[in-house]
């Protein structure tokens, strides 16, 4: 069995990877940074190292690796191919879909066999999106067959990756939790079996406490951490402030995804306990300028703070603490991220209303500005303490 996939990053070669190649599968990763493909093709393995005592490790063999700009490679794989994987990052999904097209168009014309593309990125309909960008590049008809053979089912992926400093180039560090969940009503054909994979008939609830919980914590520690001038989110949630910050954002989505969903209060408890200790392993050492990247994708309307607080508002909850995370986001100032740079400049231009309204998509004179208003003036509290 093959799968193709896209982005031998930390998510991609420390849990994708991992858990295709223990269900069976031959990994071709696609990736552009040729470095990276180079090494993967020479040492056709490589080690993962859980975050734990001892910090116990596994190989991953029998992958290889096919340079992004080589379309003509990675359409023939996917041709092929039993599986289709991204971890690439949401805004990088319309610059492979042109690839993924190409590989349609030729496996459907070799062959008609069920294939499943599947987006593990942090976003809700990551896996719809990239079908609407893949469809722009193919003709109608073999939009017509691909509506036939080939499904995007969404998912969602959980396992905190940081950025990898070691010696060896493809080593990766994880932690030891791990949760993917794929939406099966969207697949077609046999569904595969893979271990540590749980199919449902409805995502919904999934992605969106995930995203609603584990990715909005992680953003409110990051953002607030990066005003208190700290380096690392461990080092972040040895900060009472920070810790109760968060808690108290979660207690916002929490609120919310139990009035959404019917999730038990206590079992949702017991879930974001758990999460908040995920995020105090030292071993770890997560980078606060990695979970705080691209600031406006974090503040956009649908995504981890927004999205909860207008939902939050529409329910008649006052989402003060998520409000102070927008309003830390909109203050990380960080250029070496070209998202932050650009917030930067948009603050120093239009202004923060102005500045607020266009990332956020919160409408002008909506009562959640006001509510970021306020704590944008508490964060000021908070800054000048440090
Ligand atoms: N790291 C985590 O903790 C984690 C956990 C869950 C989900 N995710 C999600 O997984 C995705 C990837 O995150 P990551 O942390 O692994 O990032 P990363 O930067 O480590 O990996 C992304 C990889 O994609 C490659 N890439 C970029 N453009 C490409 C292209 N056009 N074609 C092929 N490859 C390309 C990069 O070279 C890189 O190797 C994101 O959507 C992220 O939200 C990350
Ligand atoms: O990947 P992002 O930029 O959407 O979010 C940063 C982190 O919150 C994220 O990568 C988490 O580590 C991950 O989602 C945990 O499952």
């Amino acid at each position: 069995m093959l799968a193709v996939h896209f982005g031998a990053g930390n998510i991609g070669r420390g849990f994708i990877g991992q858990l295709l190649q223990k269900a069976g599968y031959e990994i071709a990763f696609v990736d552009v940074n040729a470095a990276l493909v180079d090494e993967l093709n020479e040492r056709k393995m490589y080690r993962v190292q859980l975050a734990t005592t001892g910090k116990p490790e596994s190989v991953v063999e029998g992958v290889r690796a096919i340079n992004g700009q080589d379309v003509a490679a990675v359409a023939e794989a996917i041709a092929t191919a039993d599986l289709v994987t991204t971890a690439v990052g949401p805004n990088i999904l319309p610059h492979i879909a042109g690839a993924i097209a190409a590989g349609i168009t030729r496996r459907l014309s070799v062959h008609a066999k069920p294939l499943n593309v599947i987006a593990c990125e942090n976003m809700i309909g990551g896996s719809e999106m990239l079908k609407e960008h893949v469809y722009e590049h193919l003709t109608e008809s073999v939009q017509a067959e691909a509506a036939q053979w080939i499904g995007f089912p969404n998912a969602a992926v959980d396992r905190i990756v940081p950025l990898q400093q070691h010696d060896d180039k493809l080593l990766v560090m994880v932690e030891t939790f791990f949760e993917w969940v794929v939406d099966s009503s969207q697949m077609v054909g046999e569904i595969p079996s893979i271990e540590g994979v749980t199919y449902v008939e409805d995502l919904a609830p999934y992605i969106e406490r995930k995203l609603f919980t584990v990715n909005t914590g992680h953003a409110v520690i990051a953002y607030l951490g990066y005003q208190l001038g700290m380096k690392t989110i461990d080092e972040a949630m040895r900060d009472d402030r920070i810790v109760q910050a968060t808690r108290g954002a979660l207690q916002e989505t929490g609120a919310l995804l139990s009035a959404k969903y019917g999730f038990d209060p206590q079992v949702h408890g017991q879930y974001v306990e758990k999460i908040l200790g995920r995020y105090t392993n030292p071993l770890l050492s997560d980078d606060i300028v990695r979970v705080a990247r691209s600031p406006i994708r974090k503040l956009s309307q649908h995504d981890r703070l927004v999205g909860p607080a207008l939902q939050c508002m529409e329910k008649g909850m006052n989402p003060e603490h998520l409000g102070l995370a927008i309003a830390a986001a909109l203050a990380f100032d960080y250029p070496e991220d070209a998202e932050s740079a650009r917030i930067q400049a948009s603050l120093k231009e239009f202004g923060w209303e102005n500045t607020l309204h266009n990332c956020t998509g919160i409408p002008a004179g909506h009562p959640l500005e006001e509510i970021v208003r306020e704590q944008a003036r508490r964060l000021k509290e908070w800054s000048g303490s440090h």
